[in-house]
């Protein structure tokens, strides 16, 4: 009997994609191998318009994939690492990421090259609290207005001609073909991208020697390096959701450098923390930069948000609430 290996993911075009991009490698890495994707509707799928969407935070698109692994449904599921919540469940982990797609967030206008080429009280489309926080911060004179909904609603929510401009991950629309779409990409000083932001991860059973003999030739080391300082910064921060915070690494001169911010979403606060250290020390990194932030006040912020109640009107506003 032919070997197989079965991918779990979500059914959006964006995780359809990465699963079919995944399934690819491994038949090309694996002659023989039948590789069978699994969708599956999660219950962030299910409720993507309901006021409640907030409840649940991340592990909304991923409960659902990790049940199926646990189940033996499926061997693996494929992830954007940005919507991967800090702990796995027991008996599953984190076993490879791959190399990361350009981590930047892309401006997208029918009318404009770029954000500083938007008017005065111009409109910008984004239900993420990060780039709420660092729009406003940059551009107080902006309007900014909830946006929901998956890759291709986003766009043509713009299309419909409700907002002047939109902020997305590069990463998808990259991978989904949009890149005429792009304008340009906001520099992280000005936007600093969300924790995995551009990076794909693949979780699986945590004792499937099999699966992760399979799967081991996909994982990009410097890429893992970078989300695991990122994550690190997530994790010490007690990573909700529903508070913005960003965190970005990158590989230069040999080293890691590690920038995180936290503030509020109207822009009145903002915290920023950098470091730069050996790859080794990835996890100790993101654990500082999440001290250094929690030592201006950032603690503050978040406990301020977290007694917030949920906002109806701007739906689930988590940066997995912008729907993959
Ligand atoms: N928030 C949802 C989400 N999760 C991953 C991506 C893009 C791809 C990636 O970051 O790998 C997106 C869309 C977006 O934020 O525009």
């Amino acid at each position: 009997m032919p070997e197989t290996i079965r991918i779990a993911t979500r059914k959006s075009a964006l995780a359809m994609w990465q699963a079919e991009h995944v399934a690819d490698a491994l038949r090309r890495l694996h002659p023989g191998l039948t590789v069978e994707i699994i969708g599956m509707t999660t219950r962030g799928d299910k409720i993507l318009d309901a006021p409640l969407a907030k409840v649940g935070g991340k592990g909304l698109f991923v409960k659902e994939l990790e049940q199926g692994m646990l189940a033996r449904d499926a061997d693996i599921a494929v992830h954007s690492m940005k919507d991967v919540p800090v702990d796995f469940p027991d008996g599953l982990h984190l076993a490879c990421i791959l190399e990361r797609e350009d981590p930047r967030d892309a401006f997208v206008s029918n009318k404009y090259a770029a954000l500083d080429e938007l008017p005065q009280g111009a409109c910008v489309g984004t239900s993420s609290l990060r780039r709420q926080c660092q729009l406003a911060v940059r551009r107080p004179d902006l309007r900014i207005e909830p946006l929901r909904g998956n890759v291709n609603t986003r766009l043509r929510k713009l299309d419909e001609g409700v907002y002047d401009a939109i902020i997305l991950a590069a990463a998808g629309l990259i991978r989904l073909e949009f890149s005429e779409r792009i304008r340009s990409f906001i520099a992280p000083e000005d936007s600093l991208p969300a924790i995995g932001q551009g990076a794909i991860g693949i979780e699986c059973r945590t004792d499937d020697e099999r699966v992760h003999a399979l799967i081991a030739p996909l994982h990009h080391q410097p890429t893992a390096e970078q989300v695991m300082a990122e994550r690190a910064l997530n994790a010490h921060l007690n990573g909700g959701c529903q508070v913005p915070i960003a965190g970005h690494a990158v590989h230069r001169d040999g080293s890691l450098y590690l920038r995180g911010l936290v503030g509020m979403p109207d822009g009145s606060k903002i915290m920023r923390a950098e470091i730069s250290g050996p790859m080794a020390d990835a996890e100790r990194m993101g654990r500082e930069v999440g001290e250094a932030l929690l030592a201006q006040g950032a603690d503050t912020v978040l406990a301020a948000l977290a007694h917030e109640p949920a906002d109806p009107a701007a739906g689930q506003s988590s940066e997995s609430a912008s729907q993959p």
